[in-house]
């Protein structure tokens, strides 16, 4: 089980702990106005208040749930019977009975599925959430206002003992959250097999208002006479819902038999409820995982998410930050975005933004990048004036060009693809694009010259990039990547540096970005002037685990050093062997 620890280290100092890894140390400006602790701390208050409300409801479980308690009760007598016969253990009625303070497991269950999406709730950057009512039981009653209170969205699942519930109301959408809601139907699929558990459900009502208006009595006997009523409404009804025709089930649907002024909607009427499945992660192996990537088809941001997740449905996005706010927003699951190229350096954009934005680096892909020079067919190198393409690619093919004779001029627009379907939709002759062989084919374009970039081992690296992070596994090559600055200038650089060397945890990467949030540091006095330091960010990757204890250790000691410090992710290393580009 994941758990959070949130703690304080000074008044404007926060720190975010998981499972004993750092997530986050810093002050709420330095990460873009956001406060892991009070929502930490908001979740947990009301996660107390749900354990509460479920406790009170276990204990008045044998009066709101008589279907429970019916079973039950039976097993009771069956006890009873055994007890009198002599047989196994003799059953002591003046005892309570164990079957009954025993916790069922599916409030074990709901226990547990509020408390992993509460925690969910802990780490998503909105506020919606999912309530998950695993079956029908009074704590979907008790727990409908907090629906709103959470600002939580709730779903109806299907429920192993025949049972829905559909929390219905007017304002009722799948990806936003649960405004007012309002009406809370029980739905009961009457199939021959539930059909005890139908009947029973459909009681259910009654036995609930005879209990809020005091009509079951408190002792032992009250509540086996009431359960006795409540048996021979089980066994008419089954009669009822034995013989019922489709139609009818309908009505058995809203747990009124026979009343059909009820407002009914048909059961293929209803939205579709979400099930456990759509909220749980997505499979590994990536089919019908949504992942966003920046560029349009062909683009070799499009080739990375395929290789990072095989079988996922890959959504351009015009833009980083559109690929950024997709998965935030719940669009797609996954981004995977370009961080650096072995040739052409940092994608600077995408460090600004892993910081502005809450997203978590789950994982890394190192793709080969194989660029061609794409013209409209017919055209020959002599034709062109101009090469159009991402700034990258540009950058990756400079010397090539220039060693082509392409002392022409040179063009950045958005991502190589888009270049290439460019050059095709405006019917450029005069212009060649710089892109991949698969966005020739998309767009009908020739391939004037083939591997193009400068090196051969081209390669751009790629992250991965969910809502959640992954718990760090310490079996396999993991890499963390951090983001840290500090108040006194790039001279604490070298301690926190050390505290990596010290332990033989290797760094792969750093990576110096303006702090945007305090760009300038002034030093001096009017004596000797005042220089003007610049105030920078630091990005560093690093080859260990958070779950290892170098590495909590090393980030402890790097936490001294620094004004703000947080975990971007700790993932597991592309290890695939390694293919060039030529
Ligand atoms: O334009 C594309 O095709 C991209 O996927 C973007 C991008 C990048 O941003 O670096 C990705 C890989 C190559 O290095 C060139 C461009």
């Amino acid at each position: 089980m994941v758990a959070c620890e949130p703690c304080c280290k000074t008044d404007d100092t926060r720190i975010v702990v998981l499972n004993g890894a750092i997530l986050q140390v810093g002050k709420n400006e330095e990460t873009g106005g956001f406060c892991t602790l009070e929502r930490v701390c908001v979740v947990m208050l009301k996660l107390s208040m749900l354990f509460w409300i479920e406790r009170c409801a276990r204990m008045r479980r044998r009066v709101v749930e008589p279907w429970r308690s019916i079973e039950q009760d039976s097993r009771l007598k069956a006890k009873q019977e055994e007890g009198r016969r002599g047989v196994g253990v003799r059953f002591d009625p003046t005892q309570p009975n164990p079957t009954i303070q025993k916790p069922s497991p599916t409030l074990t269950y709901i226990n547990h599925t509020f408390y992993l999406l509460f925690l969910k709730l802990a780490s998503s950057t909105r506020t919606t959430s999912f309530c998950h009512f695993s079956t029908f039981s009074p704590s979907s009653f008790f727990l409908i206002p907090f629906l709103d209170i959470c600002k939580m969205q709730c779903i109806a699942p299907s429920s192993s003992i025949g049972f829905k519930s559909i929390i219905k109301t007017p304002s009722y959408t799948v990806s936003h959250r649960l405004a007012h809601p309002k009406i809370n139907t029980i739905q009961c699929v009457a199939s021959p097999l539930d059909a005890a558990a139908a009947a029973a459900a459909a009681a259910a009502p009654a036995a609930t208002n005879n209990f809020t208006s005091g009509g079951v009595g408190k002792s032992r006997t009250d509540w086996q006479s009431s359960c006795a009523i409540l048996a021979s409404k089980v066994e008419s009804q089954q009669q009822n819902t034995d013989k019922s025709s489709g139609a009818d089930k309908i009505t058995v649907v809203n747990g009124v038999n026979g009343h059909s002024s009820l407002d009914l909607i048909p059961v293929n009427k209803l939205p579709k409820p979400l099930t456990i499945a759509d909220l749980s992660p997505a499979p590994s192996h990536g089919s019908s995982l949504r992942v966003a990537y920046q560029g349009v088809p062909g683009a070799y941001s499009e080739a990375a998410a395929g290789k990072a997740y095989p079988n996922c449905d890959a959504i351009p996005c015009d833009q980083f930050e559109v690929a950024f706010q997709a998965v935030e927003l719940w669009i797609a699951d996954r981004a995977v975005l370009p961080v650096e190229n072995s040739l052409g350096g940092s994608i600077h954009r995408n460090y600004d933004l892993l910081l502005r934005h809450r997203l978590h680096i789950v994982g890394e892909v190192q793709l080969p990048v194989h660029h061609c020079l794409l013209a409209l067919p017919g055209v020959r190198k002599e034709y062109l004036n101009r090469v159009i393409s991402h700034p990258q690619a540009l950058s990756q093919c400079e010397l090539t060009l220039t060693k082509l004779g392409l002392n022409v001029t040179r063009e950045a627009v958005d991502d190589t693809a888009g270049a290439a379907e460019f050059v095709a939709a405006n019917n450029l002759r005069d212009t060649a694009a710089i892109a991949s062989a698969r966005a020739a084919e998309l767009y009908g374009l020739n391939i004037l010259a083939d591997g193009i970039q400068d090196d051969s081992s081209n390669v751009t690296r790629f992250v991965m990039l969910a809502r959640e992070p992954i718990i760090p596994r310490t079996d396999i090559p993991f890499k963390t990547s951090i983001v840290f600055a500090h108040d006194k200038g790039t001279s604490v650089l070298f301690k926190v540096l050390s505290a990596f060397a010290f332990r033989n945890i290797s760094l792969t990467k750093i990576e110096s970005r303006p702090h945007r949030n305090r760009p300038i540091r002034l030093v001096g006095d009017e004596n000797v002037g005042t220089a003007k330091h610049f105030e920078y960010l630091f990005y560093v990757d690093f080859e260990a685990s958070m779950g290892d204890v170098r590495a909590q250790n090393a980030l402890a000691e790097v936490q001294e050093f620094t004004s703000f410090l947080r975990v971007l992710g700790s993932y597991p290393m592309d290890m695939t062997p390694w293919s060039p580009s030529r």
